[in-house]
């Protein structure tokens, strides 16, 4: 086809002149020119119209008038049909080719996976093919591998470079129990590890399928543009129409002219630019983000977090690390932690994991306890040796009295930013647990830089009120609900909607129906499944800055799909009157091959615009240190 474009233009001095010009215009028009008459054709029944009918139409009726032309022997200009079309395939090659550099980024993770890895099987270290690798496998690491799946260290300690999975560069230290994601790669150590997760269920699996689902999602903004594009296509038609009859009937041009003006406008004004305004600039603006290890599931949340008013975080696992440790311990000892342990052995709670440690580094074992219940924001109570033991807050001490003294010194205690947890056993409370948790090294930072960008900071934790305030003061945060009851996280991050839009940041199980009420849900990489599931954003770095990072990166992404909607409006409303002939007494004529030219370079200046995504500068780009 290209080659019968290239020799077109000498086609009317080639022998048969005319005919040949017939025969080769008849060929683009019957392989390319089809796929659009048949595109215009299925929009046409579903009463829509699109970029493909004003093509059609353009190059078709310029096609057909030719034929008619050629027969009343008139001036022809089959050229400009052929032309128009090639233009337009040009174009999407171009924007295909593009698009693929936008989005090829991701896919080319899945490639950086290891093809083989050394598996103890039978006794014997062998070396097996990645896909037959299995949970629970017991995986060899040596110096300068890459890890095959995903699991925890069993044995030996090295640096792993995560940069692949997290964009952080700088290397993680890993020791026994740590955990090791597939795919990234072991520095100087040797290890043992065991598989946990593999094949499709691996981090690095799962990244690479959320984000090919966003970078093809839809924004809502888009609805409005296919609305818009809808009632431009008609009315584009009817002033080509216009254009003709005005020329033809008012101004005295020849068939041929008032013909070439109309095709022009059809031409000129084809939206295709608008139509890939805004998948583009979502594809490398999540694409981007995701390279940083901020996953944003879809363009509906990037839209949403535009409009972000206020940022709610939970406290323990969000803005602390999570890993609290027992600081105080009031009463004797040995006899609370003997209770304690008891009634934490089995528990998930954060505060059980840090009263484990406590007991066991004291060298206190749990004997068993029955009739375990453990009560939601409140604590755990248990039998122990027949007897009624609890652990827990005050709201579970509904039958009981701190006394002054202690009650004087768990407020103490809370002012120290320490969870304080009361123990008591054989209906007398036998004293306090005073639990200490840091916030992370972000935490300040991100905070700081979100008031900065004038947004409200709201924690929401089901702590008690004096830990959370004294947390609050060190990073920062101004606003503080305390005393939450898990199942009303979601309903107090109703409340705070109803004043603007929020986003509501958190890690726990406890937090899932809250992500999913907020505007924007943003859940830490590190958090329970329950929680990332119901994100629409995913840290996976879990670093707070990573908050604001996703904001900036959702905002630039935004506008730029703004900025692209409004210079591909722009281009062809302005391209309407040229084409029409309007400026024509100035010499400025819009022939439809440039027409055809113009329009593929709007697209291609659409795509441009968004991959320059890829360059925009971020305030928050370090990670910190
Ligand atoms: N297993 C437990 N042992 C002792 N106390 C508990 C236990 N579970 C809950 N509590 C008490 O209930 C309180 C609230 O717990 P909850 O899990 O709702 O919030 P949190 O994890 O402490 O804080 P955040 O909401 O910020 O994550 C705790 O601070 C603690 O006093
Ligand atoms: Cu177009
Ligand atoms: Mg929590």
């Amino acid at each position: 086809m290209f080659i019968g474009m290239i020799i077109m233009p000498f086609g009317y001095d080639l022998p048969g002149g005319m005919w040949t010009m017939f025969l080769l215009t008849t060929a683009v028009m019957v392989i390319s020119g089809r796929q659009f008459l048949q595109s215009a054709w299925a929009s046409f029944l579903n009463h829509h119209a699109n970029m493909d009918t004003l093509v059609a139409i353009g190059t078709f009726t310029a096609y057909f008038y030719s034929i008619y032309a050629m027969l009343t022997h008139q001036p022809v200009f089959y050229e400009s049909a052929a032309f128009v079309i090639t233009f337009v395939l040009l174009g999407q090659v171009f924007e295909e080719k593009m698009k693929h550099a936008a989005s090829g980024a991701v896919e080319k993770l899945m490639d950086l996976q290891a093809k083989d890895a050394l598996v103890l099987r039978d006794g014997k270290m062998m070396k097996i093919p990645l896909t037959k690798v299995e949970v629970g496998d017991l995986i060899r690491v040596k110096p300068g591998q890459k890890v095959a799946v995903d699991g925890i260290i069993t044995e030996g300690s090295s640096t792993i470079d995560e940069s692949m999975v997290t964009g952080e560069s700088i290397p993680v230290a890993k020791k026994t129990g740590d955990a090791v994601i597939g795919s990234t790669i072991n520095n100087t150590g040797t290890f043992m590890f065991k598989a946990s997760k593999v094949g499709n269920d691996t981090l690095l699996a799962q990244i690479v399928e959320l984000v090919k689902k966003a970078q093809t999602s839809h924004a809502p903004i888009q609805k409005t543009v296919d609305k818009i594009a809808d009632i431009f296509v008609p009315i584009v038609i009817i002033v080509a129409i216009l254009t003709f009859v005005v020329w033809y009937t008012l101004l005295g041009a020849s068939l041929v002219n008032a013909m070439l003006f109309a095709v022009s406008v059809i031409i000129i004004a084809c939206p295709c630019a608008l139509g890939i305004a805004t998948p583009t600039a979502l594809m490398v603006g999540t694409g981007r983000s995701a390279k940083m290890g901020i996953l944003i599931k879809n363009g509906e949340i990037l839209e949403a977090a535009n409009s972000i008013k206020t940022v709610v975080f939970d406290k323990t696992g969000t803005i602390t690390v999570g890993k609290p440790r027992v600081t105080d311990i009031i009463g004797d000892q040995q006899k609370v932690l003997e209770v304690a342990v008891n009634l934490e052995a089995t528990s998930e709670h954060p505060l059980a994991a840090a009263i484990l440690n406590k007991a066991k580094e004291a060298g206190i074992v749990a004997h068993e306890a029955q009739n375990f219940t453990a009560i939601e924001g409140k604590g755990i109570q248990a039998q122990i040796s027949n007897k009624k033991a609890f652990i827990g807050n005050q709201r579970l001490l509904t039958d009981y009295q701190l006394d002054d003294q202690t009650a004087a010194k768990m407020v103490q205690l809370q002012n120290e930013a320490k969870t304080v947890v009361i123990v008591g056993f054989d209906d007398k409370i036998i004293g306090l647990i005073a639990v200490q948790d840091t916030p992370k090294k972000s935490s300040a930072a991100a905070i700081a830089a979100l008031k900065k960008r004038g947004l409200r900071t709201v924690m929401l934790t089901g702590d008690n009120k004096h830990v959370a305030r004294a947390i609050a003061d060190h990073v920062g945060i101004d606003e503080v609900i305390a005393d939450v009851l898990p199942g009303d996280k979601a309903d107090k991050v109703k409340e705070l909607q109803q004043q603007a839009p929020l986003a509501f940041v958190g890690d726990g199980i406890n937090d899932a129906p809250a992500l999913t009420t907020a505007n924007v849900g943003i859940a830490m990489g590190s958090g329970t499944d329950i929680a990332i599931e119901s994100g629409g954003i995913v840290l996976v770095k879990n670093d707070l800055l990573d908050v604001v990072r996703a904001l900036e990166l959702s905002q630039k992404t935004f506008n730029r799909i703004k900025l692209n909607l409004f210079w591909a409006f722009i281009y062809n409303t302005l391209g309407i009157p040229v084409a029409a002939g309007l400026f024509s007494g100035l010499g400025l004529i819009l022939s439809p091959e440039l027409a055809g030219v113009f329009m593929a370079l709007s697209s291609i200046s659409v795509v441009a615009s968004s991959l320059l995504l890829n360059r925009v500068k971020l305030t928050h780009t370090a990670p910190a240190v």
